[in-house]
């Protein structure tokens, strides 16, 4: 399934945050979204996910609804959103709550969920019993429990210590090498951006436009070889350099302010 954006724009009020931007995301395609603060990465994926109505533009997914989808486009989110008093496979059956499921559909799902994360013998704890990395692969887990044909990350590590970020990209490398993944996922992170995209779209200062959009031509399975490094330093240099002069301006923007 590919999601297509055309010509959107989104104002709060008077705050234009979001100016014509026009994107496809390609099924099979990991999309990065990178900006500086505040230029609307996040509005971008709540407009894409259904949650916001952009002030004008479309968005439409175009492709079958793939077999035991549930849900085509599926949120993960920052913060993990989990609920402290209900247990792993609980958090994660939630997500089912509302579908109309045989029992062993339901129970499937759950179990499908918590193996692909490696959380099966931690279906029983409690949220606050684990680690952040943990919880956020709980977050996982809840998310492919409805068999998504888009997924939404919204900065899915940034609440996350650099080893565990480092880990929860081995995850996705695993879950993605395993299974044909299409998403768009925000991220401040270059590194991540690098490690895990297949393009990178560089969103300029609020109001957001598109400033360009860098191919990474190497694939994922082969970024740490030494021999992928030439092509990642000049992909991240690009990347850098113009994310440099957006990133001060907004900061100049945010001082000013
Ligand atoms: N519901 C809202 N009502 C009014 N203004 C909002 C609302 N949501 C976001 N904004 C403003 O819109 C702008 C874009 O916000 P958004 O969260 O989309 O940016 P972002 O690029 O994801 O930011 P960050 O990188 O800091 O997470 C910001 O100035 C923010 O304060």
């Amino acid at each position: 399934m590919r999601l297509l954006i055309s010509d959107l724009t989104h104002r709060y009020d008077d705050l234009t945050v979001l100016d014509r931007i026009d994107l496809v995301l390609n099924e099979g395609e990991v999309l990065a979204v990178i900006g500086p603060s505040g230029c609307g990465k996040s509005t971008l994926l709540g407009i894409a996910g259904g949650i916001v109505a952009p002030s004008a533009g479309r968005v439409a997914v175009d492709g079958p609804v793939p077999d035991g989808c549930l849900n085509p486009i599926t949120y993960v989110f920052q913060d993990f959103a989990l609920l402290p008093w209900r247990s792993v496979e609980e958090n994660v059956a939630l997500v089912l709550a509302h579908h109309p499921l045989p029992a062993a559909d339901r129970r499937a799902r759950v179990e499908e969920g918590l193996r692909r994360m490696g959380l099966w013998e931690f279906r029983q704890a409690l949220p606050k019993q684990l680690s952040g990395g943990m919880r956020q692969r709980v977050g996982i887990a809840r998310a492919l429990a409805v068999r998504p044909a888009i997924l939404l990350l919204d900065e899915p590590l940034s609440a996350l210590d650099a080893q565990t970020r480092e880990l929860l990209m081995d995850d996705f490398l695993d879950l993605w090498r395993r299974e044909k993944t299409t998403a768009l996922y925000v991220t401040h992170n270059l590194d991540e951006a690098l490690r895990l995209a297949d393009r990178v779209v560089v969103l300029s200062r609020r109001p957001g436009r598109i400033r360009e959009i860098v191919t990474i031509e190497e694939p994922r399975d082969r970024r740490l070889a030494p021999a992928a490094q030439a092509h990642l330093a000049e992909v991240r240099a690009r990347l850098w350099h113009l994310m440099k002069a957006e990133a001060q301006m907004a900061d100049r923007e945010i001082a000013r302010a």
